[in-house]
């Protein structure tokens, strides 16, 4: 298992905002970990990369305590993809890729930076400035800069990726994560991805993690988890799932739309009706 999580908890002003959350993730896994706005998501994603403190449980990374790891380790076998990032100061598009590679030589470095313009569909626009970038350009600029990180790295690699095709248009968007489920097939990465988009979670991803107010409401493979139910109490959406021939579900919100769904007494969404169906985040099955 490459990252074990048990019992997390992370507080954020003096409040509990990840709460007792345990799962774990293998090398060639994708991750999606999903849940409306506000359930902890990034919180979970940033205490996963070090940058907020843990308060309680414990992280493992590749066997190992996430404290315990040298930032210059880790840094070689985890690369993190923040919800936003700004570039505001003119470098080329290239260069913001380099970033990734910051102690390499410049021919070392190119083939790799070439190789992710590339995969990324960013190379036209290699030497155009990054202010002048729409969103979704900058988007694929800067997932480029996060892979150059571990592009090349020998062991395990952990990818920590926050609403990282949140700006791309829908072929954008599948192309992103066919090319991180290649990633986890191919070069064993381990790949978490949080995201908002339930049909290119459940396209893609291996396992999905739902979040609910900071803990694990519910976890498993993408048909265990989106259930008409589990989407009316924690979204508060109504929706149909039909079973795709190719094997994974679609998600089709319903025109009575939420609003319909907060009217019906049995599915407001009451402390007693949003309390996690499994709090302790066991599999589904
Ligand atoms: N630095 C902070 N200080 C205090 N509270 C915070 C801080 N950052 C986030 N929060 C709060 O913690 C909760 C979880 O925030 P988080 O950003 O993790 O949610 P999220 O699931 O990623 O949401 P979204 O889908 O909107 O991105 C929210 O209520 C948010 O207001």
């Amino acid at each position: 298992m490459l990252l074990h999580v048990d019992g997390l908890g992370i507080h954020l002003a003096g409040k509990p905002v990840v709460r007792d959350l345990g799962f774990q993730l293998d090398a060639g896994e994708l991750l999606v970990v999903l849940g409306p706005n506000g359930a902890g998501k990034s919180t979970l994603l940033k205490g996963l990369a070090g940058e907020h403190k843990i308060a309680d449980g414990q992280v493992s990374f590749a066997g190992c305590t996430l404290q315990h790891w040298s930032k210059r380790e880790i840094a070689k076998r985890r690369a993190v993809m923040p919800q936003r990032v700004e570039v505001n100061f003119p470098l080329t598009v290239e260069e913001i890729v380099r970033l990734g590679r910051p102690v390499e030589p410049l021919s070392q470095s190119m083939p790799v930076v070439s190789e992710l313009m590339d995969l990324l569909d960013v190379a036209h626009l290699r030497y155009r400035l990054a202010p002048g970038l729409s969103g979704g350009e900058q988007q694929r600029v800067q997932l480029a800069r996060v892979l150059a990180q571990v592009w090349d790295a020998q062991g395990p690699v952990l990818l920590l990726l926050d609403e990282c095709t949140s700006a791309l248009d829908p072929a954008h968007q599948q192309q992103v994560f066919s090319l991180l489920r290649r990633l986890a097939k191919q070069r064993g990465f381990a790949v978490l991805a949080v995201a908002h988009d339930l049909n290119l979670a459940a396209r893609f991803a291996d396992r999905l993690l739902l979040l609910h107010h900071g803990q694990c409401y519910i976890s498993g493979k993408p048909f265990e988890v989106l259930s008409e139910t589990v989407l009316a109490a924690v979204y508060g959406l109504s929706a149909r799932i039909i079973k795709l021939e190719e094997g994974y579900p679609l998600v089709v919100p319903r025109d009575d739309g939420p609003e319909a769904v907060y009217a019906s007494p049995s599915l407001s969404p009451s402390p007693s009706n949003t309390a996690p169906v499994n709090p302790s985040c066991r599999q589904a099955s």
